[in-house]
């Protein structure tokens, strides 16, 4: 594949970054270099390493990492030959010192990530990655919660402020079908002068590859994907899926799909305590419009208090928390417990 055919689609693995989500961020530096050498060696150009929650996301209310993600950055930067290795920040919770200390052990793809309806939190960031000299990605998150023109404006935002793609987003795997297209087709007539669009797809209605091949139809080049699935909620889009798909359909990708799918079998889907699944919990979050990265939160909330994970879900869906909310799931899950022992006199 050349970079220069407007046909070929780039995909970026987030196995080692929305995987983190569902691995309780337990990621080891072992699992890190075996999981970079085989996507590396299939030809996955870019991948993504960090907290699930991005830089400095190793925190108390998101959890904490079990090894330093700057040292699972450089492990990434060392076991790579040919793939770049990005790296995610939210505003507000990582920071342009985090990011400097990302590049400085050899980051260069900065991905910007914030709610779908705040974008311009985001600008100083983008202006940091670039005079880093890095590639820069924006991520507009829970991009169902906004209407495509709506997206659109956001998504100039980041492209003026330095972004060269900016993805819709689908965090609460909650768009169907041309609900993500309509999204894509407004920041392709928006940005598409200027800069790529990109989709990032989650499973919780098992429509994240679907999505995928429609983003790409619509116009987006760049595509995100994880081994196994393994992200938050009910996964991401396979990227072994993406990959077979993708040739199938004759679209150049510049990866092995054999390759690829060697990768997850025989590398990822062995150190993976749980495949990640639509079950009852993850379909309300596509259901609902939540959070992925909320369900390992409200799955320890359920078991804690006693009350159905789904049934935290669905309020937390009902209330419209966004990222940063994690803790206050605990309160949906006491105020659930709190009614049932009411009911029950
Ligand atoms: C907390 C960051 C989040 O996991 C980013 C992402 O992958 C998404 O919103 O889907
Ligand atoms: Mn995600």
């Amino acid at each position: 594949m050349t970079t220069t055919d407007p046909g070929a689609v780039r995909i970026t693995d987030s196995t080692l970054r929305d995987g983190s989500h569902a691995m309780a961020h337990q990621f080891t530096e072992g699992q890190v270099r075996a999981t970079v050498h085989a996507l590396d060696a299939a030809g996955v150009q870019v991948i993504e390493v960090a907290h699930g929650d991005g830089l400095g996301g190793s925190t108390f209310n998101y959890g904490f990492s079990r090894t330093d993600e700057i040292r699972l950055i450089e492990a990434a930067v060392d076991e790579a030959t040919r793939a770049r290795i990005a790296v995610l920040l939210l505003p507000g919770l990582g920071t342009v010192e985090d990011l400097r200390h990302a590049h400085g052990v050899g980051a260069s793809v900065a991905r910007i990530a914030t709610h779908c309806t705040e974008a311009d939190v985001s600008v100083q960031h983008f202006g940091a990655a670039r005079e880093l000299g890095m590639e820069t990605v924006g991520f507009l998150m829970l991009s169902h919660r906004a209407s495509p023109s709506v997206l659109a404006k956001q998504a100039r935002i980041m492209v003026d402020a330095g972004a060269q793609c900016v993805y819709v987003v689908d965090s609460a795997g909650a768009l169907v079908l041309g609900d993500a297209q309509a999204r894509i087709a407004a920041l392709v007539d928006e940005i598409g002068a200027e800069a790529q669009v990109g989709f990032h797809g989650h499973q919780n209605l098992s429509l994240g590859v679907a999505n995928s091949v429609l983003a790409y139809q619509t116009g987006a080049r760049q595509i995100d994907g994880a081994l196994c699935a393994l992200g938050a909620g009910a996964g991401n889009a396979p990227t072994e899926v993406l990959s077979a798909v993708f040739e199938r359909l004759g679209v150049p990708t510049g990866v092995d799909a054999q390759g690829v799918a060697a990768a997850a079998e025989d590398v990822v889907k062995p150190f993976i305590p749980r495949l990640p699944w639509m079950d009852r919990a993850a379909i309300v979050q596509g259901y609902a419009g939540v959070y992925s990265s909320f369900l390992l939160h409200a799955e320890r909330a359920a078991e804690r208090y006693g009350v159905p994970a789904h049934e935290i879900l669905e309020r937390v869906g009902a209330a419209g928390y966004v990222g940063g909310q994690e803790d206050m799931i605990i309160d949906i899950a006491l105020e659930l417990a709190e009614a049932r022992e009411r009911r029950q006199g």
